[in-house]
């Protein structure tokens, strides 16, 4: 892992950029998958789950019989730590509905907004290189809440056409009817332009490798929405002599085992602690059942010594990190300061697997330095937000010559029209 000490600042962007490959050069490969799929639906769907995932398949759906065996073969153990899961993302997503509030902006003019679940979603539950079911609850559970009619879910199978039987169990405990063993590229195009097994979609969501978040992002140019650009995982670490060495070092390595284009990131304001966590990180990793995955991830990752707090809250505002721990002895004070970061675990005793997993936010969150201007997956991303205003004459009598004139302005005299006609109506209605 690079060490690098109280670096310039023309160096910085050099220093914290990702290691995954541009939008640009993946995007010949992607949009030749999307016109395949646009073209000849299953068929070429077919064609790529036998190139990417090796497997041959003659149906795409995941038959009910394969879902009876996941929920016969699930330990209890497993299956009460999923609902125990479920239920605290419950909790958290539900506290996040918003009830309508009417506001009287005049007197007589009412304006008010409403929630609409999107109809239909199509979520991406990663699955390459590791059966990651915790996600289908960072997206079922929302999507149920905000009453999502249709839920289609896609994943990558193995060479035998399986899927991981704790996928499948969490997706029948979440209520998804629909669900396709097809991952990758070919599952994004798929819900884009549906094809005849695979319906198409009108937002997609999920995380995903690099081939995933481009996918995602072309499949904006075809009028499906989608969450946030949501790719390889990454981890910052901000510690001071106060760190426990051990557990922030566990918690890099819980990033870097994702996948080798995993990034982590320690800024550290102590020299001594920054060595103590090299160490432990050296020892840690050896005993890991993906150190080959984690090692990689490792070769891409920086310790970074900063002597300055300013400069250590910059540079991490400048990354952006998916996720930021802060073990300093000041966390109270550093959290206003902290204005980029997808979700941010405090102290000691907040690994930020808690997060992937249980303690009830999301853990679909950007990367990439998108913390900037993106959020991560909530309750309203399954929503959309209706405006409403009912307005009395006497409303119409407060606003109707300031629109008249505005329209007047606009040179649009069939918007003041519709104004004037009312106004005279009522000032009719008045005199007799
Ligand atoms: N940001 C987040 O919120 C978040 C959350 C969970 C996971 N993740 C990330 O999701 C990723 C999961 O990656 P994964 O690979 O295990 O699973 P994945 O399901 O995202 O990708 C697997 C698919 O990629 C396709 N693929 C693989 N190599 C390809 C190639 N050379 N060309 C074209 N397509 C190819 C295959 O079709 C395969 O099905 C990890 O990077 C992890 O860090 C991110
Ligand atoms: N850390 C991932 C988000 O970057 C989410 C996850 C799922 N399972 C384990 N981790
Ligand atoms: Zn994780």
């Amino acid at each position: 892992m690079k060490k690098i000490l109280d670096p310039d600042k023309e160096t910085w962007a050099a220093i914290l950029k990702r290691p995954t490959q541009s939008y640009a050069s993946l995007e010949p490969l992607v949009a030749k998958i999307f016109t395949e799929i646009a073209d000849e639906g299953d068929l070429a769907v077919k064609k790529y789950t036998k190139e990417f995932d090796k497997a041959d398949l003659s149906r795409l759906e995941v038959d009910q019989s394969a879902i009876d065996h996941a929920k016969d073969t699930l330990s209890v153990e497993l299956k009460n730590a999923i609902e125990l899961a479920k239920s605290n993302i419950e909790a958290f997503h539900a506290s996040q509905q918003v009830l309508p509030k009417k506001i009287e902006t005049a007197k007589g003019v009412i304006c008010w907004q409403e929630k609409r679940a999107i109809e239909k979603v199509g979520l991406y539950i990663p699955g390459g290189t590791a059966p990651l079911f915790s996600t289908i609850l960072m997206l079922a559970v929302p999507a149920n809440i905000a009453g999502c009619e249709e839920v289609v879910m896609c994943t990558p199978c193995d060479a035998e056409g399986n899927i991981h039987p704790a996928v499948l169990y969490t997706a029948d405990l979440c209520g998804i009817k629909k669900i396709f063993k097809v991952g990758g590229i070919q599952a994004i195009a798929a819900m884009t332009f549906g094809t005849e097994s695979i319906p198409q979609v009108y937002k997609i969501f999920g995380p995903g490798n690099q081939y995933v978040t481009v996918a995602k992002q072309m499949a904006m140019k075809f009028g499906v929405t989608i969450d946030l650009p949501a790719g390889p995982s990454e981890l910052l670490v901000y510690a001071d002599d106060s760190a426990n060495a051990s557990f922030m070092a566990a918690d890099l390595l819980s990033q870097a085992e994702h996948g080798v284009d995993s990034q982590v990131v320690l800024v550290c304001r102590s020299m001594e602690k920054l060595g103590e966590i090299e160490k432990e990180l050296d020892e840690q990793l050896k005993k890991l059942p993906r150190k080959d995955i984690a090692t990689k991830a490792i070769e891409n990752s920086k310790l970074i010594y900063c002597s300055s707090e300013k400069d250590a809250i910059d540079l991490i505002n400048l990354y952006a990190p998916e996720h930021l721990i802060l073990s300093t002895t000041d966390n109270a004070r550093i959290i206003p300061m902290i204005k980029n970061a997808g979700s941010v675990f405090v102290g000691n005793y907040s690994p930020e697997s808690a997060g992937d997993y249980a303690s009830g936010t999301n853990h679909t969150l950007p990367t990439n330095g998108y913390a900037r201007n993106f959020s991560g997956v909530n309750l309203e991303a399954f929503q959309k937000t209706v405006s409403f205003q009912e307005i009395s004459k006497e409303g119409l009598v407060q606003i109707g010559t300031a629109i008249e004139l505005m329209a007047e302005a606009e040179g649009l005299f069939a918007h003041k029209n519709a104004v004037t006609l009312r106004l005279d109506s009522i000032s009719d209605n008045t005199k007799n």
